[in-house]
C-alpha cells in the first residue's frame, strides 16, 4: 500500500523584488510504501530541504502533486491542513525541537493531549513506546537534564506515539556523537520493523543512510539514482559511498561515521 505518492513535484523560488527565479526542484517523482524506511541523500543545495518542506506541508509546490495516505494536502483549508499534519505526520529534527520547560513525559504526550486521547490510552501508549526506546527511567526529567541521544529518542517517541502515516526525519543524527547516533538509528529501525512505521529520512551521513531499506539520491533538484539494501548492511554502505562519489558535490564530510 502506497503511503506517499509524489507526482511531477516542482518548486521554483521567485525573488521578492528583482532577480532570477530559481528552480530548486524539477518535476520529481517518488513513491513510498507502508512500512518502508527511505533515505534521501544529495549534495548541499540539491533540494532535499525543499522536498522535505513540501512533504511536511509547510511549503507549497509550484506544480505537481503530493498524496499522503490518500489525501492531497494542497486541497485542504489552513485549519484542516494543521489537523492533517498533526494526525498523518511525525517529525524528528536535527536540533530535537523539544519544549525545555516540559518533562520528557509531557513532551511525548503533547500530540495525544492535543488530540484529546483518553488518559488511560495515553499512559498505555507511553509505557509501550518508552520501553521500546529505553527512556522509561527518564520520563519525569526535564529535557535540560538529559543527554543529546536521550533528547533525540524522546523526540522519536513524540514523532511516533500518535501512529502517523509517515515520519519525516531531517538529519536526526546530525547533532549526536556516533554512539548516540547509533542508538537513535536503532530506535528508528525498531519503530520501522516492529511497528511497521513508514519513515523518510534526509541525511548526509552514509552510516545513517545504511540503516534505510532504500536511498533516493538527488542532484540539482532532480532524481539521480536509487539503491536498495540487499542482505548485507556493509555492502549497502559501500554502495552508498560509491554513489556519493559519482554524485560529487559537498556532503559535509565531517558528519560521516563508520558503521
Ligand atoms: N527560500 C528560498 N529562496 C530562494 N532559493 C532558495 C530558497 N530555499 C532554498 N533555495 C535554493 O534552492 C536550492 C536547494 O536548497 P535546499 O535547501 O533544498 O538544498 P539542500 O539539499 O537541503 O541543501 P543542504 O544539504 O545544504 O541543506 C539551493 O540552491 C538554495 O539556495
Amino acid at each position: 500500500m502506497s503511503i506517499l505518492q509524489v507526482k511531477n513535484l516542482t518548486k521554483t523560488y521567485y525573488p521578492k523584488k528583482e532577480g532570477l527565479a530559481y528552480k530548486a526542484l524539477l518535476p520529481f517523482q517518488l513513491q513510498v510504501d507502508k512500512g518502508e524506511f527511505v533515505g534521501v541523500m544529495g549534495p548541499s543545495g540539491s533540494g532535499k530541504t525543499t522536498l522535505l518542506n513540501m512533504l511536511a506541508t509547510i511549503d507549497k509546490p509550484t506544480a505537481g502533486e503530493i498524496i499522503i495516505n490518500g489525501t492531497n494536502p494542497a486541497t485542504l483549508s489552513n485549519n484542516k491542513l494543521a489537523l492533517f499534519r498533526r494526525k498523518e505526520l511525525g517529525f524528528v529534527f536535527q536540533d530535537f525541537n523539544l519544549l525545555d520547560t516540559l518533562t520528557v513525559r509531557e513532551n511525548i504526550l503533547l500530540p495525544l493531549a492535543l488530540d484529546k486521547v483518553p488518559y488511560k490510552e495515553m499512559e498505555k501508549r507511553l509505557a509501550n513506546i518508552a520501553e521500546l526506546l529505553s527512556i522509561a527511567s527518564i520520563l519525569d526529567k526535564r529535557t535540560s537534564e538529559i543527554s543529546g541521544g536521550q533528547k533525540q529518542r524522546t523526540a522519536c517517541a513524540r514523532a511516533f506515539i500518535h501512529q502517523p502515516a509517515m515520519v519525516l526525519a531531517d538529519e536526526p543524527t546530525g547533532n549526536l556523537d556516533s554512539k548516540a547516533a547509533r542508538q537513535v538509528l536503532d530506535t528508528l529501525t525498531a519503530m520501522n520493523k516492529e511497528r511497521d512505521a513508514t519513515i523518510l529520512m534526509v541525511t548526509h551521513d552514509p552510516t545513517a543512510a545504511s540503516y534505510c531499506d532504500r536511498i533516493i539520491f538527488i542532484k540539482d533538484g532532480a532524481f539521480f539514482s536509487e539503491i536498495r539494501k540487499g542482505d548485507r548492511q556493509q555492502t549497502f554502505y559501500q554502495n552508498i559511498l560509491d554513489t556519493l562519489s559519482v554524485l560529487g558535490g559537498d556532503f559535509h564530510e565531517s558528519t560521516h561515521t563508520r558503521p
